[in-house]
This record gives C-alpha cells, sequence and structure tokens, in this order.
C-alpha cells in the first residue's frame, strides 16, 4: 500500500498526517481530495469511537477499501470534560476554530491558572471491508492558557500548552508537534498494521 485514504475533511487533520505518515513511506489522501462531493458523516455517536468508526465505515463502504478515520477533541478537567466529543461544533455548527477558542476561554476566565489542565484525544478507527473496525486512542496532556499565542497547527492548538513545554502547540514546528501529539500517540499502535501492509 502506498497511498491511504482518511475520511475527513479537515485541513489541519490532513497536515498533522501528512507528516505522520511520512515516516512509514504511505501517501495520504483525504476526503478534500476527491473529485466527487462527498456528504458529511453525521457525528451522532456519544463516544469518539463510535464517531469515528460511523466515518472510516461509511466511507470504507463506499469505495471498498480499507479507510482510516480520526475523531478527536479537547478534554478540559475544570469543565467536566468538556468539550470533548463536541470540540468541533462548541461554539456552533459554522465549526469555526476561533469561535470555539473563545467560548472556551470565556468558561474559564474564573479558574485559576493551577486548575487548567487538559488533554487532547484522538480516536483512530481504520475500518476494512468484510473485518472488524480496530481502533487506537491517543492523548496529550496540557494546560489552557489566557490568551491565544502562535499560528501553526489548528483548532485549539494556539491556547494549549502540552505539559513540559513553554509554547503552544500552535507555536512548535509541525515535526515537534507530531512528536507529543495525540494523534501521533495513537498513530503508533498502528504501526504493526502499517509495516505489514508496506512490506
Ligand atoms: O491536534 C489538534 N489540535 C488542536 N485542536 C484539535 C486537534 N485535534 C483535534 N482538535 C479539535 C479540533 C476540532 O474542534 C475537534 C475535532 O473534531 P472532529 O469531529 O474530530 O473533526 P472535524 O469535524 O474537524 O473533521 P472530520 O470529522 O471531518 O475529521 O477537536
Ligand atoms: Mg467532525
Amino acid at each position: 500500500m502506498e497511498k491511504l485514504l482518511i475520511a475527513t475533511k479537515n485541513k489541519g487533520k490532513v497536515k498533522d498526517f501528512k507528516g505522520l505518515f511520512s515516516r512509514y513511506g504511505i501517501e495520504v489522501y483525504s476526503l478534500l481530495d476527491l473529485e466527487d462531493e462527498i456528504p458529511d458523516v453525521e457525528e451522532t455517536g456519544s463516544t469518539f469511537e463510535e464517531n469515528a468508526a460511523l466515518k472510516a465505515e461509511t466511507i470504507a463502504g463506499l469505495f471498498q477499501m480499507p479507510v482510516l478515520a480520526d475523531d478527536s477533541g479537547l478534554e478540559v478537567a475544570a469543565l467536566d470534560g468538556r468539550p470533548g466529543i463536541y470540540s468541533a461544533r462548541y461554539a456552533g455548527e459554522e465549526k469555526s476554530d476561533q469561535a470555539n477558542i473563545e467560548k472556551v476561554l470565556q468558561e474559564l476566565q474564573e479558574v485559576p491558572d493551577e486548575q487548567r489542565t487538559a488533554q487532547f484525544v484522538c480516536v483512530l478507527a481504520l475500518a476494512q471491508p468484510g473485518k472488524d473496525t480496530m481502533f487506537k486512542r491517543g492523548t496529550c496532556k496540557g494546560t489552557i492558557i489566557r490568551n491565544p499565542r502562535g499560528n501553526n497547527g489548528f483548532g485549539y492548538d494556539p491556547v494549549f500548552v502540552p505539559s513540559g513545554y513553554e509554547e503552544t502547540m500552535a507555536q512548535l514546528q509541525p515535526e515537534d508537534k507530531n512528536k507529543i501529539s495525540h494523534r501521533h500517540h495513537a498513530l503508533v499502535q498502528l504501526e504493526a498494521w502499517l509495516k505489514e501492509r508496506t512490506k
């Protein structure tokens, strides 16, 4: 396998995955690369796993080939784990990263620095026609700062400082984010499958 389809329309994820998969010599492409418009898969599940499976299995069924999907989000301790699976639509259906960040910062306004812990979660679902879907979960711990910094990355990266770092995820170089991210920690667990496929 030289090419793997990722069932996402998120440009930020695609960029992360292109970097992450280059280690394995695998080229990735996404729903954004297809000529035909693929309707959005409704994320009606109540867990990251359910939503990742919905995306991967729907697209794998459509094209009858292996498909990887990523369902991910930010869990903030002081918000009882919100926005969680609702991270993309936290401030509304238009899915604005900026509005989502503003909403989280607003909700955390009164929360003191030492209680601003959070984690990114990534669940990967690998669907293959005729086989059980495989799931891998990765996390990345950190804190939420009060003023966004940095222009790399996407989503909540400008307000997330990974544990042990001074910079936000959006100030790190893409290759450095890819060494510590939730997406990296999920993907390394798929290594055995990837190696089998690239032999
Ligand atoms: O590395 C990350 N750095 C910052 N923010 C992140 C990251 N990873 C996920 N996130 C946030 C973005 C979005 O608010 C939500 C994912 O939502 P999620 O439904 O999985 O993705 P999506 O709707 O943007 O694209 P799609 O479903 O087509 O893959 O979590
Ligand atoms: Mg989504």
